[in-house]
């Protein structure tokens, strides 16, 4: 009896010519195998096909077999659509279990059945084998198994039995699908499992491809999961497990994360993103931070505080009031003012002047008056001849009103009692200085000016009316210099010829560095200090000054009363007596009150231009009063001129002659004799002397014994003044006391007012005029009413017994 397909075997039977166009196979499976294969002895012989006594060419039964349980499994699935029969309601439990189970994987049981039908058409054998499926009984051995199931059965035994084995198969089937694929079965049955299971298995493959085509999670997968699982678990525990990278990212510039970025990360993040699928960016842990060092936190702020403050808030020290440092130590005031100095620049820094400054190769150096000759003599003569006695109090110090300022005799302990205090000690000062040496100190270089030869400058900056270099030099006696002045200093030069400096063609420009210095003497700085090298200007920022220390004349260069600054030329005014026409010098200062020579100060200005005009007989016929003249012309034209001798005696020249005459009385000497020339030494010889200063207004000369015919042969300048002679000084002095009824006691015997106001009536050829100024200034300086008039009655005796001399 046929077995008709139901509309799921129809559809499986639609399947075959699809899968297996042509193929005559089909057609007979589908008739021929429910009928022989859906029996237990079929199923045995199957099993027992397995055994090992089965013969090798069992290998086509074996076949036959496998394709009738596909076969089966088909015809069990149209058992299952069809109703059961009426003999089987009363199923055992397991069978209603089967049946359940069947019931519920009917939909995969049809599916899986149509796969086995795919399967059993993919076996592709021969249509001659299917032919010979009756004899594959035969072949199949002689077992009592296979004898009985060949043994012709009844219709409802077979029928129950087919349903017995199919529910069985299709029990192994679930059982095999729910176990572990890979459950490895004993080696003696892994044959047979193979075998047996190998439609199963590939059902389950099938079934298991097809789930997961549905969208079913496949079991192996799961599998496969759990091998990778097992795997990462079998690795060594100290290996990383591999990390799902992300995508490879183009390389970014590592930057620190400043707190904007991350609040613009953060606005990001909290931001509703569009795109879930975005790369994640890895978070950083905002850096905080620290601005204020281990004392974050301590720092007082206006803002008021964050935290709530507690009581002993004060105590811990949170408070707005806290100290950045700490305080100073209780004696750092006093610690600083003694051991303290002044703040001091680098010297780099301060003196910023380009170096290498050229240094004359003929000047030979001395930074102290060195006697030499009869010079030494003579000074020991007229030593400690003025001596001042300070007057000056603590409370005033030797300021500007100090007598001896202005007598220009230095303080010292042995003069003054206010020793450091005291303000009138320069050259003490600048002993100081030299001795600690260094350029600082010093204070003036040497240069090259471009147009008067050498020059100096200053490497640091002066306060008005501070010493700044002493000039030093030989000291010698007029004879001496006439001497030089014939032999030594014949062809001195500055430098360069004048008829470059377009001055005089016919001539070249002597230098030399005498001057007038005191008691007849002359100061010669060919060997000297470095302010020979000091230049003249008619508007200078310096002066010369002649002082009297410890009882000695010196001279130094004072900076003026506008101070220097730094890289400043020094200069001073020659007040130079061009002496001839011959030796007039262009000068080349450059101030806008340059008078254009080196000649005299404004106040002979119209000498200047008289010389200027005729220089020959007014050069010949006057004198200029001058306090530098060259003396060179004067040596040199002595003898040129003849018969025209000059009245230009100085008292200078006088003292000396007179000095040489008293020396050759007692013992002749070389300097009294006459010259290698067989004249006497040149006689119209006018040394350069230290000018007026602007301060006392006087000139700084020692006594003049034959006054009077110096100030005949030499009318003084009306700027000059004359420091009083000791009896003056002593004449003054008395005056002062008998005026003055509580004047101060006089301590010593040699004391001098505060003024040199004048001089004596036969000494001092001053004219009135710087007599009243002088006069009136000194009046105003002394202190006490008593002392002040007395000194004005003494001064004004003085000048009418001036004036009276005079007439
Ligand atoms: C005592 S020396 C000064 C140093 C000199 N410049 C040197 O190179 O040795 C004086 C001479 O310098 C020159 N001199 C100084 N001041 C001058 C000036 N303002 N104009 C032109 N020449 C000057 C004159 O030749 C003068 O005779």
């Amino acid at each position: 009896m046929p077995v008709r397909p139901s509309s799921r075997s129809g559809a499986s039977a639609a399947i075959l010519p699809d899968a297996h166009t042509n193929d005559p196979i089909d057609d007979t499976m589908t008739l021929d195998v429910p009928e022989q294969l859906l029996t237990p002895e079929h199923s045995r012989s199957e099993t027992s096909s397995n055994n090992e006594n089965a013969l090798p060419d069992e290998k086509p039964a074996r076949r036959t077999s496998t394709r009738v349980k596909r076969v089966s499994l088909r015809a069990a699935e149209a058992l299952v659509n069809t109703p059961a029969p009426s003999d089987e309601s009363t199923p055992t439990p397991s069978e209603a279990y089967v049946d359940s189970l069947a019931k519920a994987k009917r939909s995969k049981s049809s599916l899986r059945h149509s796969i086995a039908v795919m399967e059993s058409s993919l076996w592709k054998v021969a249509p001659d084998e299917d032919d010979t499926m009756p004899d594959d009984t035969t072949m199949a051995p002689a077992t009592p198994i296979s004898s009985s199931s060949q043994e012709p059965q009844p219709d409802e035994g077979a029928s129950s039995l087919q349903q017995r084995t199919l529910r069985k198969r299709v029990e192994k089937v679930l059982a095999k699908e729910d176990g572990p694929i890979r459950t490895k079965a004993a080696p003696a049955k892994r044959d047979s499992m193979r075998r047996s299971s190998r439609l199963s298995v590939l059902a389950s493959d099938l079934v298991g491809r097809a789930s997961s085509v549905l969208g079913k999670r496949s079991r192996e997968m799961g599998g496969l999961g759990k091998d990778l699982g097992r795997r990462a678990s079998l690795r060594p525990r100290n290996a990383a497990p591999p990390k799902e990278e992300p995508a490879p990212e183009p390389s970014v510039k590592k930057r620190r994360v400043s707190e904007s970025d991350l609040s613009k990360l953060q606005s990001k993040e909290e931001s509703p993103s569009e795109e879930p699928a975005a790369p994640t960016v890895p978070r950083y842990k905002p850096k905080r931070w620290l601005s204020h060092g281990l004392y974050t936190g301590q720092e007082p702020s206006d803002s008021p505080p964050k935290q709530r403050r507690s009581k002993n808030s004060k105590k811990t020290g949170t408070g707005p009031m806290q100290r950045k440092v700490l305080p100073m130590p209780m004696f750092a005031g006093s610690r600083l003012l003694k051991t303290g100095r002044d703040f001091q620049l680098p010297f780099d820094v301060f003196s910023p002047l380009p170096p290498g400054q050229p240094k004359p190769d003929e000047w030979r150096k001395t930074n102290k008056n060195v006697f030499v000759g009869d010079a030494a003599s003579f000074w020991k003569v007229n030593k400690n001849l003025e001596l001042s006695k300070c007057m000056c109090d603590e409370d005033t110090g030797c300021d500007e009103n100090c007598q001896n300022r202005y007598m220009f005799y230095e303080c010292d302990n042995g003069n003054c009692a206010l020793g450091p205090e005291c303000g009138n000690r320069s050259f003490a000062e600048l002993k100081k200085r030299t001795k600690a040496g260094g350029k600082y100190n010093v204070g003036v270089e040497v240069i090259k000016t471009p147009d008067r030869g050498y020059g100096v400058r200053s490497n640091r900056s002066f306060e008005p009316n501070q010493i700044i270099v002493e000039y030093t030099g030989e000291i010698i006696t007029q004879f001496e210099c006439e001497r030089r002045m014939r032999n030594v200093y014949k062809n001195n030069e500055v430098g360069r010829p004048l008829s470059d400096r377009g001055l005089v063609t016919d001539a070249s420009l002597q230098c030399y560095y005498l001057m007038y210095f005191d008691q007849n003497m002359i100061i010669d700085a060919t060997r000297g200090s470095i302010a020979r090298f000091v230049n003249h200007s008619c508007e200078p920022n310096c002066r010369m000054e002649k002082w009297t220390v410890a009882g000695k004349p010196r001279m130094a260069l004072f900076a003026g009363d506008h101070g220097i600054m730094t890289g400043e030329e020094l200069s001073y005014d020659y007040n130079f007596d061009p002496y001839s026409n011959k030796n007039v010098q262009q000068c080349r200062c450059g101030a806008s009150n340059c008078r254009g020579i080196l000649g005299p100060r404004p106040k002979d200005k119209d000498r200047v231009k008289e010389l200027a005009v005729k220089p020959s007989k007014k050069a010949n016929a006057k004198k200029v009063a001058g306090t530098k003249r060259k003396i060179a012309d004067a040596v040199d034209s002595a003898p040129s001129r003849g018969g025209k001798r000059r009245k230009l005696l100085t008292g200078v020249k006088k003292a000396i002659n007179k000095t040489r005459r008293g020396k050759a009385a007692k013992e002749p000497t070389a300097a009294s004799k006459p010259t290698g020339r067989g004249r006497a030494p040149a006689k119209n010889v006018k040394l350069p002397k230290v000018k007026a200063t602007a301060r006392v207004k006087a000139t700084v000369r020692g006594p003049r014994k034959n006054a009077a015919a110096a100030a005949k042969a030499t009318p003084a300048s009306p700027t000059k003044l004359k420091r009083p002679s000791p009896e003056t000084k002593k004449k003054i002095i008395a005056a002062a006391s008998r005026g003055s009824k509580g004047g101060r006691p006089r301590k010593t015997e040699v004391t001098s007012p505060r003024k040199p106001a004048a001089k004596s009536p036969a000494k001092s050829p001053a004219n009135n005029k710087v007599t009243k100024t002088t006069t009136a200034k000194a009046s105003s300086s002394v202190k006490g009413k008593g002392w002040r008039k007395g000194v004005k009655s003494a001064a004004r005796s003085v000048v009418q017994s001036v004036k009276g001399a005079r007439k």
